[in-house]
């Protein structure tokens, strides 16, 4: 496993895609919604990482509900997977509680899995896998 990404919850994409291009020194790669999550992101590499910033796009995203009682941070982590079928067997064995077991798609070409952060000393996991 390796930090794939850091999700960061921001009230306004645009202007933080300002203030995130002028702290890492350059702009975004690239935009991409994911309608299932209420989420529009924006994907700035960071090494062998990246930061997401994620803007809700309805009052149900997780990040409207996030934004509406932490305000803007960090939002989730994002562990990157070889074979994310694997590590959800792997992981319920060991006791940790899925949100949803089935890998869904997420941005930037991956399959995305999390864990309830419950089970997860209070922080909002992800796992995620290159889509094949
Ligand atoms: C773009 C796709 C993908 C990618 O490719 O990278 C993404 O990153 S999408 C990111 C947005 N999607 C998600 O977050 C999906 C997973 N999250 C959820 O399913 C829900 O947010 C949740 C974690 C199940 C919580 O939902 P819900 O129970 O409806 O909300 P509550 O506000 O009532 O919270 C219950 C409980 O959980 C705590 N919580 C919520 N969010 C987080 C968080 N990000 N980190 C830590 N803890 C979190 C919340 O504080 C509540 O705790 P208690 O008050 O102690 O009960
Ligand atoms: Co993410």
């Amino acid at each position: 496993m390796r930090i794939e990404h850091l999700g960061i919850a921001v009230r306004s994409l645009s202007d933080s895609d300002d203030l995130f291009a002028r702290l890492l020194g350059k702009p975004n790669y690239k935009q991409e919604s994911v309608e299932r999550e209420g989420v529009k992101t924006s994907f700035y590499g960071l090494g062998d990482s990246k930061v997401e910033l994620l803007e809700a796009t309805n009052a149900d995203s997780p990040i409207a509900k996030f934004l509406n009682k932490n305000g803007e941070g960090i939002h989730h982590i994002a562990f990157g997977v070889e074979n994310i079928g694997y590590e959800i067997e792997r992981l319920k064995k060991q006791g940790f509680i899925f949100i949803s077991e089935e890998p869904k798609e997420g941005a930037d070409n991956k399959l995305v899995v999390f864990l309830h952060p419950k089970s997860t000393n209070g922080v909002l996991v992800e796992l995620c896998q290159e889509k094949p």
